[in-house]
């Protein structure tokens, strides 16, 4: 088994860099991305170079580092008058994963309880223990996640995964993929059915391309093969991801989940989203709230190296979707599984680790 790629990597102290894995690439190249500026870290989350909740969050908290690093000996009200632009600027990247603004928030948290200090000095490395605190966190979240949704798969299983959840997603081990890693730890068998997901292909090109690393045994599916293959009795669970979760368990993530959610219920799937608790909104009482990305019509109609659509042709082009609470069974957190997912459920689970000390 090959090791695991590394996302996400700060080099260096307070002056340091940023490096990514240029997501964009795979599975054909594995190239790094260094990030000297903010505005870079931000084109690389609008682009989709690191993406996936947890990671938008973790590079983002890098980010404030990165543009904070001029003002570092400035006086602590220019440092925290910086911070506020930058905090804004990264919030603008992207819209709907909730981790990118959980992860900004916290940094602006800790650079507020020390804005006494006389310079940004202080408060800037204190940014820098934050944004590894909360990288470090994620790495164990996602193991725990794995721990937790392990014994719901039976040995044998057919998963069905929709998009990418993997380490490329996260700090490193991923929330859905986390519990199919953990199977194979285990040594149970698995057979994972990973939807191509249309537009992008971050199930063809990333989810494929961890499993194959990780030798599980992985068939790619075009994402209209779902309900056929569910049909035949190939699957026996489905486990996604999330980008955004709110009070009542209703569910954003990656579009065309909600089909998914549908056609298990058709079928008597069970239906798991695996996720964090920093993937929960409980601000928000329903998914009805949740902003959904809309992003360029080109990645529609131009795909497989050329254009697949006539010029002038209306495009439709939402990034995420709803899945509602009542079509998922189980959501698997680092602090156990919610089922059934009702808000009493939910925020007995969650409440207690967002709240803030
Ligand atoms: C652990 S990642 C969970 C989600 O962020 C993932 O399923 C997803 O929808 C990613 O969308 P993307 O547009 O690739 O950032």
């Amino acid at each position: 088994m090959k090791s695991p790629l590394e996302t996400i990597r700060w080099q260096g102290e307070a002056s340091g860099t940023l490096t990514l894995i240029d997501q964009t690439l795979l599975p054909l190249e594995i190239k790094e991305l260094d990030c000297h500026d903010v505005e870079s870290v931000w084109e690389a989350i609008k682009q989709l170079r690191v993406r996936g909740a947890p990671a938008i969050g973790i590079a983002a908290a890098y980010g404030l580092v990165l543009g904070l690093q001029d003002v570092a000996m400035k006086d602590s009200a220019e440092f925290m008058a910086r911070l506020d632009e930058l905090h804004a600027f990264l919030a603008s990247s992207r819209p709907t994963a909730v981790n990118l603004f959980w992860a900004l928030d916290r940094m602006r948290r800790r650079a507020t309880q020390l804005a006494s200090q006389p310079s940004g000095k202080v408060i800037h490395l204190a940014l820098l223990e934050e944004a590894r605190a909360i990288h470090d966190e994620d790495r164990q979240l996602c193991r725990a996640i794995g721990k937790h949704g392990s014994p719901l798969i039976a040995a044998g299983s057919g998963i069905l995964t929709h998009c990418n959840a993997g380490g490329l997603a996260t700090a490193e081990y991923g929330t859905a993929l986390s519990i199919m890693f953990t199977c194979q730890d285990e040594g149970k068998p698995i057979h994972v059915f990973v939807d191509e997901t249309r537009p992008l292909l971050q199930g063809a090109r990333l989810t494929a391309f961890e499993l194959v690393q990780r030798g599980i045994r992985a068939t790619l599916i075009c994402d209209s093969m779902a309900a056929q293959v569910m049909r035949e009795g190939k699957v026996q669970a489905v486990i996604v991801g999330a980008d955004r979760i709110t009070a009542n368990g209703d569910t954003a993530n990656k579009i065309g989940t909600y089909s998914v959610a549908t056609l298990a219920k058709a079928h008597g799937i069970p239906f798991y989203v695996a996720a964090p608790t920093t993937t929960f909104d409980l601000t928000l009482e329903t998914g009805e709230g949740i902003p959904i990305e809309q992003r360029s019509g080109t990645e529609i109609t131009h795909g497989f190296g050329r254009q697949t659509a006539p010029a002038g042709v209306e495009v439709y082009n939402p990034a995420f979707d709803v899945t509602p609470a009542e079509l998922i069974t189980g959501i698997v957190t680092e602090r156990g599984v919610i089922s059934p997912v009702t808000r009493d459920n939910v925020v007995a689970l969650v409440a207690p680790a967002l709240a803030t000390p």
